[in-house]
């Protein structure tokens, strides 16, 4: 790859509530894809210094009037359940597991079935602007080594975890503790030995509490250690499974203290969900510096509960965000946002059983959540997030208005009529002082992937 300056307006987040723009901006990213400077070009001298780098060779794309803003980062999403996205959304967590979830995951032992579903999927997330994705496949071993394939040939950055589970599934979805404990450590070994490939992290996957035996979640955090990679799963989603897993582990206090004795909870695990933690359990993620990953659509969709996710942040608890696809129904970040957004005022409707009423997540937190809380739920947060120098260009360009530049057509019949296919999904109105900061508002509560131009991991274009 050449070295490129990426001209246009800047928008990220600097810190939680902080979204910086430079209306007019230069990106300079290196051979490697890092970004090694990024000039306001209103300030003296920035004009002289991009002369510079034109008389050097280096390339410019110039993206004036369009944002360029941080790929989001999906903490959380189901790759198998792509198929049956925006479906089957009728039931609570474990009968819409045994119903939907488990019949569809076990079609993935057919490698050439998940070729082509996981194509499908990985294209849908990245063209939704979603640069890093942290995704559980299947349980089956060579059906996930296909997704890893699938993801390196599309260009995304992605977590990947081979499910594991060994009890109460269905026999036609659960492996022997054996098989689990081989096979999980055979793809790790893949993942970080054989693969070394920087934009791969194979991540440890035990699918919740309830499918995992005391002897395989021990192995997996030994495993999690061992190799130094991260643990994903799901943590304290809804009432049902809360109380199973009291059941199954009477000895042990809490949910989240299973995974802390098992050697699952520490500085790499992130977990989704994490609806119903008592206060002794959120101490507990603070203190071993786990991460929250906040699912708002499938905590809607299957009726979970509401995260309250501001109380998590005011304690100290790291927190992404995630679509958690098909729990939830989109795999477009922006959906998760809005979703977010609904969440947080819903806790700030009424007062809590403490009686504490909570602020509000701002549109600008909830997109800190989407890119740079994210990055430090996953441990990336010195690699992406946003656009500070020596960290690489994991980007979107955003188009307000992408129907603008394109030649009107003779319409029908003689009548003007609107275009769906080219027409964005919001209007500006320059009148009215709208310009670049209400685009980007607009893009973040109304915007869509006709907005989203193009798409970037490590300085390389992905759509
Ligand atoms: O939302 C969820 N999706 C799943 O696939 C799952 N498995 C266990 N717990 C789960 N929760
Ligand atoms: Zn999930």
């Amino acid at each position: 790859m050449s070295a490129c300056v990426y001209r246009g307006t800047m928008v990220h987040s600097v810190a939680i509530g902080k979204v910086k723009m430079l209306t007019d901006a230069a990106i300079v990213v290196n051979e490697d894809g890092v970004i090694s400077a990024v000039h306001d070009m209103k300030d003296d001298g920035a004009e002289e210094t991009m002369a510079d780098l034109m008389a050097q060779g280096v390339e410019v794309a110039d993206f004036r009037g369009k944002l360029i803003m941080p790929g989001f980062i999906d903490g959380h999403a189901h790759a198998p359940q792509y198929v049956y996205r925006g479906t089957g959304m009728d039931l609570p967590l474990l009968q819409w597991l045994e119903t939907h979830t488990f019949p569809v995951e076990a079609r993935f032992a057919d490698p050439s079935f998940a070729r082509k579903a996981y194509q499908k999927c990985v294209r849908r997330h990245l063209t939704c602007g979603t640069t890093t994705c942290s995704y559980f496949a299947s349980l089956h071993l060579e059906g996930t080594k296909v997704l890893v394939d699938v993801i390196r040939g599309l260009g995304q950055r992605a977590y990947v975890g081979k499910v594991s589970m060994d009890r109460n599934s269905p026999d036609y979805l659960r492996e022997t503790t054996e098989d689990a404990m081989r096979d999980a450590e055979e793809f790790i070994k893949f993942g970080s030995e054989e693969l070394d490939d920087p934009l791969i992290t194979p991540v440890v996957t035990p699918r919740f509490v309830p499918s995992c035996t005391s002897e395989l979640m021990a192995h997996l955090g030994e495993v999690s250690r061992k190799y130094g990679v991260p643990v994903q799963s799901h943590l304290s989603e809804s009432p049902a499974e809360i109380a199973w897993v009291k059941e199954l582990h009477p000895e042990i206090e809490t949910y989240t203290g299973v995974y802390k004795h098992y050697g699952l909870m520490h500085e790499r695990s992130y977990f989704a969900h994490c609806i119903h933690c008592s206060e002794e359990e959120r101490v507990m993620m603070r203190d071993t510096k786990a991460a929250v990953i906040h699912c708002p659509s499938s905590n809607f969709n299957l009726m979970s509960g509401v995260a309250n996710v501001r109380r998590y942040l005011n304690e100290g608890v790291k927190v992404g965000l995630g679509t958690d696809v098909a729990g939830g129904y989109s795999a477009s970040m922006l959906d998760c946002i809005r979703q977010t957004m609904i969440a947080t005022n819903v806790c700030g409707m009424k007062p809590d059983e403490d009686g504490v009423t909570w602020k509000p997540l701002s549109y600008q937190e909830a997109f800190h959540l989407a890119t740079v809380g994210g990055a430090e739920a996953l441990g990336l947060q010195k690699v992406v997030g946003n656009f500070v120098p020596g960290k690489q260009f994991d980007a979107l360009v955003v188009n307000p208005s992408p129907g603008e530049d394109t030649e009107a057509d003779g319409g029908i019949g003689g009548r003007q009529v609107p275009n769906t296919a080219i027409d964005g999904p919001f209007d500006l109105f320059p009148e009215l002082g709208q310009g670049m900061q209400t685009a980007f508002e607009k893009f973040i509560f109304m915007g869509d992937d006709r907005n989203i131009e193009r798409v970037y991991v490590a300085g390389n274009r992905v759509v």
